[in-house]
C-alpha cells in the first residue's frame, strides 16, 4: 500500500499539490485525471525522481530511504540517452541494476527487431516498450507506469495487461499504479480507478 501525507508540489508559482494526502489501497490502482493536473509529476514523486517541497510516502507503512531499488517507473518524463541503440540502453540498464536480460519482454513485445535501433530513431510505440522493458525487468514490489498503453498496438496492449495479471502474484505487499486516460481494458483486468 502507498500513502501520501502532506504533500506540497509546485513548480515556480504553479502549485500542484497543496497539503495533499491520499492512500492507494488496491493492490492494482489506475489513476485516472484531466491533462497537466500532475499524474506524471506525482508518479515521479513516488519514485524519488523528483522532490516535493513537503511531504512524506509511505510504502507498506515504511520510508523508503532508496526508492529507486523497489520502485520502478516506465514514463516519458525520463529521458533516455537518445544516441544509444535500445539494446545498449537495456544493457546499461541491467547491468547497473543487476538483472537478466529480458529475453522474454523482449519476445513478449515483439521488440526484438528494434534493439539495434537508436533511442532516438523508434517509433512511439516502439519507445513506450523500451521503457516498459526497462520498469517490467526489475521485477520490482512497486511498479508505476504512467501513460502505459499510450501508442501501444493491441497485440502488445493485451501482453501487458496478461503481464500485469500475473504481476504481483509472487509480491506480497506489491501494488501497481497506473495513469490512464483510457482505463476500460485495465477495469476490465482488475485495477481500480482513482481521482487525483
Ligand atoms: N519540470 C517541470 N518544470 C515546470 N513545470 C512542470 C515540470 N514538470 C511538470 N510541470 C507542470 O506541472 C503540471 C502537471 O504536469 P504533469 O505532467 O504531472 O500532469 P499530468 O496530469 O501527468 O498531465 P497529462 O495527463 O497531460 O500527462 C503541468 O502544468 C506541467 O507543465
Amino acid at each position: 500500500m502507498i500513502e501520501v501525507i502532506g504533500l506540497h508540489k509546485q513548480f515556480a508559482d504553479n502549485i500542484l499539490y497543496k497539503d495533499y494526502s491520499i492512500c492507494f489501497t488496491a493492490p492494482r490502482v489506475c489513476i485516472e485525471a484531466p491533462n497537466g493536473q500532475g499524474k506524471t509529476t506525482l508518479l515521479m514523486m513516488l519514485a524519488g525522481l523528483e522532490q516535493a517541497q513537503r511531504g512524506q510516502v509511505f510504502f507498506s507503512g515504511k520510508v523508503l530511504s532508496e526508492p529507486y531499488k523497489q520502485v520502478a517507473i516506465a514514463s516519458d518524463r525520463i529521458a533516455l540517452p537518445e544516441f544509444l541503440t535500445a539494446k545498449q540502453i537495456i544493457n546499461l540498464s541491467a547491468k547497473a541494476l543487476s538483472c537478466h536480460w529480458p529475453m522474454g519482454l523482449i519476445d513478449g513485445f515483439n521488440f526484438t527487431e528494434f534493439l539495434n535501433t537508436r533511442f532516438d530513431a523508434l517509433s512511439s510505440g516502439n519507445q513506450k516498450k523500451c521503457q516498459l522493458i526497462l520498469a517490467l525487468m526489475r521485477d520490482a514490489p512497486y511498479l508505476l507506469l504512467d501513460e502505459p498503453s499510450a501508442a501501444l498496438d493491441q497485440t502488445s496492449i493485451q501482453y501487458l495487461l496478461d503481464l500485469l495479471d500475473k504481476y504481483l502474484v509472487d509480491k506480497a505487499h506489491g501494488q501497481i499504479i497506473i495513469t490512464c486516460h483510457e482505463p476500460a481494458p485495465f477495469i476490465e483486468h482488475g485495477f481500480e480507478c482513482m481521482p487525483l
